[in-house]
């Protein structure tokens, strides 16, 4: 779905995505209009793709703190086949973000080279990594996004 491009050729890691690099988490607030709706954050857009039903759907619409939409994620009817689209709706989100937002855009380009690792403390392996371990696939979409957005912003 998007290009493994691995790390042996960067010269820098950004392990982490707060502080400077916060622009980078889903968390950060940036409004994204994403298949028809506004959100305030891809935290919100994320996790309303987790229902079916337009109803569940329009309630991210309204939470301005991610927090409230990662666990409002929580507890919607989780559509059958979450975990076969999550990748595809993460990639399209971030590409929304950083289309839709050209300071984000520059501030990913002026990340260069750099390996992105969403460093974390809350036990995510799947989309950022632990202690150096886990499959980093938001580092991953984020880096083929900039590779994507290089000729664009
Ligand atoms: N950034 C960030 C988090 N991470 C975000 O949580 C989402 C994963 O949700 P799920 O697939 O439902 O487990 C995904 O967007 C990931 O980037 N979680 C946090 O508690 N705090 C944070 O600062």
């Amino acid at each position: 779905m998007y290009i493994n491009t691995y790390s042996n050729h960067y010269q820098q890691t950004i392990d982490h995505f707060h502080g400077a690099y916060a622009f980078l988490s889903n968390f950060y607030p940036s409004r994204i209009y994403y298949r028809g709706y506004w959100y305030a954050n891809n935290e919100a857009a994320f996790q309303a793709q987790k229902t079916i039903s337009p109803k569940e759907q329009l309630q991210f619409t309204k939470l301005r703190n991610p927090k409230d939409a990662k666990k409002l994620g929580r507890e919607v009817q989780l559509r059958s086949d979450w975990e076969s689209v999550k990748l595809m709706y993460m990639y399209e989100i971030c590409m929304c973000k950083f289309m839709q937002n050209p300071t984000l855009c520059k501030a990913l380009l002026a990340t260069g080279n750099c390996h992105l690792v969403e460093g974390n403390n809350w036990g995510d392996y799947f989309w950022g990594s632990v202690n150096g371990h886990g499959e980093n696939h938001l580092g991953k979409i984020l880096m083929d996004i900039r590779a994507k957005l290089q000729f664009e912003c």
